[in-house]
């Protein structure tokens, strides 16, 4: 599509091999968020986003790619469990231009009474990976990709909040694999008042990925 404006992927060499042992390398989920997030660019830039929070923002490329599209009139947080992941998101922004506040954080406990009603966008590149509910939160690199049943256990405890966190013009961006069940993820956000669109969906080796976006009912009747 000839209108649709890119998105840079950020530079990310401040990554070093040791913080590869404990925070999530960017990778194919990471670059189809940044692709959907590219593809809906233009309805972002409408909103003329105050706040953009990424829940989980590991190395921080997703949020870092957003920020250096829309600039700096915007105010960019991040939260994550990992603290080697925040440190490693305000690296990555600071070595691309963009200021990345971050908060160590289960979800968003820590900031959803700060942050009430005022995030525009709000990203979640989950741990999604099907497995035993006891691997999750074992240690760093399980918190990356971990998700419990049907991979939804971290996921799923994120939803009950979206509807206080969002702005009544706020959007959320989900990744989410086939494993997931997304049609039972919008049926559950549907339930919570919201509209669902999936903006993309890509095979990536085993994995059938997509990222669905959500908004208030009313924005979308
Ligand atoms: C799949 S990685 C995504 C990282 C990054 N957003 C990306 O797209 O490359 C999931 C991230 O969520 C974080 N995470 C896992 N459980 C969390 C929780 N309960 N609260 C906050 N962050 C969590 C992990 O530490 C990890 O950085």
């Amino acid at each position: 599509m000839d209108n649709v404006e890119k998105i840079k992927t950020p530079l990310f060499s401040n990554i070093t091999s040791e913080d590869l042992e404990h925070i999530y390398e960017p990778y194919e989920d990471s670059f189809l968020l940044i692709d959907a997030l590219e593809k809906d660019l233009h309805m972002i830039r409408e909103r003329q986003p105050s706040v953009c929070l990424e829940v989980g923002s590991g190395s921080g490329v997703v949020l870092t790619a957003l920020a250096s599209a829309l600039g700096p009139r915007c105010q960019y947080r991040a939260t994550d469990i990992n603290p080697k992941a925040c440190r490693v998101t305000r690296e990555t922004g600071k070595l691309n231009g963009v200021q990345i506040e971050t908060t160590c954080t289960d979800l968003v406990s820590a900031v959803q009474d700060e942050l009430k009603g005022k995030v525009d966008v709000l990203l979640f590149n989950p741990p999604y990976v099907v497995t035993p509910s006891d691997e999750i939160g074992r240690g760093d690199l399980e918190h990356t990709w971990a998700g419990g049943e049907r991979g939804r256990e971290v996921m799923d405890r994120l939803f009950p909040c979206v509807n206080s966190l969002l702005s009544p013009q706020g959007l959320f961006y989900l990744v989410a694999l086939k494993e997931n069940d997304p049609d039972d993820i919008c049926e559950t956000m549907t339930k919570f008042g919201f509209s669902n669109t999936t903006l993309l969906a890509r095979q990536t080796g085993p994995e059938k990925l997509c990222v669905l976006r959500f908004g208030h009912k009313q924005l979308f009747e």
